[in-house]
């Protein structure tokens, strides 16, 4: 036979070589065609459930929590199954048991009798919970999700035939036999972890895993656990990363923030970061007196903690002079950014303690600069100095920190496009004539998309490269997506750090936000941002997070008729005065989109003892008639292209192209 096609076989039958490759994968005519078969069956199946965060802020409690309920999934499924049949108060229990099965099983206090009762009960309902949730996926896909000591019991339970004869003996007796085998408990944690794990089929995290809250840490433990996620990173993630990668000013950021919310062990425990050369200095050099808006927030000042919490402040005041010396060296360097205005240290007058912003001379609350050479003001100290490079080590590293970031980098992007919509954590930074605002890099001006893919590129050159020179690019471009005015990330005119620790004058705190900001209600805008990255603006939504939603003021998370939708609605404990929620969270299912509103969350205690569930409102977005298929969805479109690749091989088979290859057990072809 020969591997030349000629005619009009050319047209029929593509790409021979590649058909010869996939024909080594599905050697014959009932091979392609079982995974033919297969293929269609998948298509046919109801789209899985995506569920959308954003803006998690180091709450990893809450996080925790909305991860365990999937923003309402699991108890929308118990209610679909119990309506009327369980008490709303057994319907609860079934919920908190499976979001927080030890803790609940610790819980118990019933008698030995009454506890196989329980436990027989129990496995029942959350078997067929289980049966419900994995009910959208393949039988395969559902046994690889399967703990290995569970395996063949889950899969006889799940998948038990409901023909057959005596099914409730034999199910009986499986159920029997785990609880008499005193394997009921192990049992039924590996259940609610699997009805969780079904739950939800992709996570998208929104940005800002980083900052405020105490466990940042934590939630990117319980990322690289997650099966199937994609980040897009924040602003607040990018200090983290450009500070792993040796960014000094970020570095200095990262720190200066974790001082704010009193969270310094986070980095000296936890990330190993050495901070002690740092206290002494701060220690050293700064006094008692000067120290009230670097004291940190949200902690009651006590007899008890005052001096500890003066120190904090003091690490936070030294790091944060370091960190002004350090920006005004990246602006200086760049003068494209257009940053001049944030290298304030030389609009100071030190001897009469004011400075000039914007024009206009405003009186500083300290005077206290021992540091600061006022003829050189953005000179570091030699000790300033040694400090920094001890910090930098220890940032580079902390193993801790590059595990996380690694994770943040292999993971997330700058955006993505998935399933028709474009998720993005701050804007498209937009002038006011609706134009992209265009980005200087390295003298090119980029806009829109492509600036994204720029800055992503050099975002990752400044973790990944080795040249000194490519890898200071890429690190300043970092600091750039934290503060610049252009930055998709960022999107405001100014970030206006200094100020608000300095000038008591509250107008000159405003940090003007980017005019997408202001107009993005405006439809055409949202059309024009989808347009740019290939989406149809018919169907496609932009999802953003970044700026809190405004609930109390009947601020709407659904924007430019509902082409945007934007949830950050505040984890962050210190914002929920501000939006008067705990964060909006998105489901995207086969049915449609769910915007899902969370009251705050407490604590986990109270949310097991009490079972509480903070999901409150659900807002339905769009409710499709006929249900979304997976045919409807990228992976759809990827699995429908190779149907037609093994269309195209069965055909070579069945016109004499390419020879089935029939395995034997005796005869090996391929040794003599
Ligand atoms: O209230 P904090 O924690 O001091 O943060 C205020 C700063 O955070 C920012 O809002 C950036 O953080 P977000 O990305 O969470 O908005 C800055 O614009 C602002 O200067
Ligand atoms: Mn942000």
């Amino acid at each position: 036979m020969t591997n030349e096609l000629t005619g009009s076989e050319v047209k029929t039958i593509r790409d021979l070589d590649y058909l010869t490759l996939l024909a080594k994968q599905y050697p014959t005519i009932d091979a392609a065609t079982t995974e033919i078969i297969n293929l269609q069956a998948i298509l046919d199946l109801p789209k899985g459930t995506e569920h959308f965060l954003s803006d998690i802020h180091g709450e990893f409690e809450s996080f925790r929590h909305v991860l365990k309920n999937a923003s309402g999934v699991i108890r929308n499924k118990i209610n679909d199954l119990y309506g009327n049949t369980l008490r709303e108060a057994e319907k609860r229990a079934l919920a908190t048991l499976i979001y927080y099965p030890n803790e609940k099983l610790d819980m118990l206090d019933i008698n030995e009798r009454e506890l196989s009762d329980w436990y027989k009960v129990h496995l029942f309902r959350l078997i067929e919970v289980c049966k419900r949730v994995s009910s959208k996926y393949t039988r395969s896909k559902v046994r690889k999700a399967f703990p290995k000591e569970f395996a063949y019991i889950l899969d006889e339970l799940l998948n038990e035939n409901e023909d057959r004869i005596n099914k409730y003996d034999y199910y009986n007796k499986i159920i029997d036999t785990i609880i008499d085998l005193d394997r009921s408990r192990a049992f039924i944690v590996a259940i609610c972890n699997l009805i969780q794990r079904f739950a939800v089929d992709r996570l998208h995290i929104i940005g800002d895993i980083y900052d405020r809250g105490p466990g940042a840490d934590i939630i990117m433990d319980m990322l690289k656990e997650y099966h199937s996620l994609d980040i897009q990173w924040g602003n607040h993630d990018m200090i983290w990363m450009g500070a792993c990668a040796g960014n000094e000013a970020l570095i200095a950021n990262v720190i200066r923030i974790t001082a704010r919310y009193n969270h310094l062990e986070l980095l000296e425990d936890r990330y190993g970061i050495n901070l002690l050369p740092l206290a002494t200095f701060a220690m050293d050099t700064y006094g008692n007196e000067e120290l009230k808006n670097f004291m940190p927030r949200g902690v009651e000042i006590t007899e008890k903690n005052q001096r500890e919490m003066e120190m904090v402040a003091k690490i936070h005041k030294a790091i944060f002079l370091i960190q002004m010396k350090l920006e005004a060296e990246i602006i200086y360097r760049h003068p494209e950014y257009g940053m001049n205005d944030r290298m304030l240290l030389d609009m100071i007058d030190y001897e009469k303690g004011t400075i000039l912003v914007d024009g206009m001379e405003y009186a500083l609350n300290s005077k206290e600069f021992p540091t600061i050479d006022p003829k050189n003001p953005f000179i570091l100290t030699e000790e300033e100095k040694e400090i920094v490079d001890r910090l930098k080590r220890s940032f580079m590293n902390s193993l801790r920190l590059n595990d996380h970031v690694k994770l943040l980098y292999s993971k997330g992007s700058m955006y993505k496009v998935f399933n028709g919509n474009l998720l993005l954590h701050g804007c498209i930074p937009m002038e006011a004539s609706g134009e992209f605002m265009p980005i200087m890099i390295d003298g090119e001006e980029y806009h829109g998309k492509r600036a994204l893919d720029e800055l992503e590129r050099l975002a990752r050159q400044g973790y990944f490269n080795n040249d000194p020179v490519l890898r200071e690019k890429g690190l300043d471009a970092m600091w750039y997506l934290w503060c610049g005015p252009a930055s998709p990330l960022f999107g405001k005119k100014k970030m206006a750090t200094f100020e608000r620790y300095y000038i008591e004058e509250k107008e000159t705190h405003a940090e003007e936000k980017n005019p997408y900001y202001k107009d993005r209600e405006n439809i055409k805008w949202i059309e024009k941002i989808l347009e740019d990255f290939g989406l149809d603006i018919e169907t496609s939504h932009l999802i953003n997070g970044h700026v809190p939603v405004k609930v109390m003021k009947g601020e709407s998370p659904i924007k430019a008729g509902g082409k945007l939708l934007v949830i950050d609605g505040g984890f962050a404990k210190a914002y929920q005065k501000e939006t008067g929620i705990a964060g909006y969270t998105l489901i995207y299912n086969s049915h449609g989109m769910n915007l899902v509103s969370h009251e705050p969350f407490e604590s986990t205690k109270k949310a097991i003892i009490e079972e509480k569930d903070i999901v409150s409102t659900v807002m339905v977005l769009e409710s499709v008639t006929s249900r979304r298929r997976v045919a409807d969805t990228d992976t759809g479109f990827e699995l429908k292209s190779q149907v037609e690749d093994l269309l195209q091989l069965v055909n070579a088979y069945r016109k004499g192209y390419i020879k089935e290859m029939i395995q034997t057990a005796y005869i090996n072809e391929t040794k003599p």
